[in-house]
């Protein structure tokens, strides 16, 4: 796979991935592209088919994963969630910073894959905290939500061995932990804007 080198945010539900990235986007125009997964969860009020997600169907999800449209899948919360080849290529033929959003699944798997992203970690500063953004968020049943508690129990285990993630910021004041992200990019983006000039 060609272009800059893609970025991969990872970390449990709620820590607060696509707040940061959503940001990052918004201040680096034409510096960023999102890798849209496909998802068979359903979308949320203010989500768009195509810019958050493909929401798609079990079956159809299926059977790309079979045609091996995929580089990455996993079931999350009772779900099925993946980064298809196009989704990349789309933002690579654009010469952009490919970000991508994956659970630690996704993670592990694109190990296997000549990616070769910078792979960060967001964490929440405690469960306790993460489960009350989670909950205020108000997206979840309380079934999906205790779900996501159990995964993100696990996925602040793993973050925490060495080598699985090159940085890991703890999202606890916002403001700083946006900071910690830009800095760790700052090199990435600069390229991309210089050549883009
Ligand atoms: N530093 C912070 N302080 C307080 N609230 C925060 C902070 N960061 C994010 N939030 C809030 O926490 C909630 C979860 O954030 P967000 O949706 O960005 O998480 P996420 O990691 O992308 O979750 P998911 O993986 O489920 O998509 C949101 O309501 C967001 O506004
Ligand atoms: N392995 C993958 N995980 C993904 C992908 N897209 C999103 N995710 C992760 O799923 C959970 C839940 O997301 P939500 O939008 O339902 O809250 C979260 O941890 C995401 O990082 C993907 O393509 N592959």
């Amino acid at each position: 796979m060609s272009g800059p080198r893609p970025v991969v945010l990872s970390g449990p539900s709620g820590a607060g991935k696509s707040t940061l990235m959503k940001r990052l986007m918004k201040d680096h125009e034409d510096v960023f592209g999102f890798s849209v997964s496909h998802t068979t969860r359903n979308p949320r009020p203010g989500e768009e088919d195509g810019k958050d997600y493909h929401f798609t169907t079990k079956e159809a999800m299926q059977e790309g994963i079979d045609n091996g449209e995929y580089i990455e899948n996993a079931e999350f919360s009772g779900n099925l969630y993946g980064t298809s080849k196009a989704a990349i290529e789309d933002v690579q033929a654009k010469n952009l910073i490919c970000i991508l959003d994956v659970d630690i699944q996704g993670v592990k798997r694109i190990k296997e894959t000549d990616l070769n992203p910078i792979y960060i970690s967001i964490q929440p500063p405690s469960m306790e905290i993460l489960e009350k953004r989670l909950r205020d968020r108000q997206t979840e049943t309380e079934e999906s939500l205790q779900k996501r508690l159990e995964a993100a129990r696990i996925d602040m285990e793993l973050s925490n061995e060495p080598g699985v993630f090159d940085v890991v910021i703890i999202n606890d004041d916002l403001e700083r932990a946006y900071e910690e992200l830009k800095d760790i990019l700052s090199d990435d983006i600069q390229k991309v804007q210089e050549a883009k000039s």
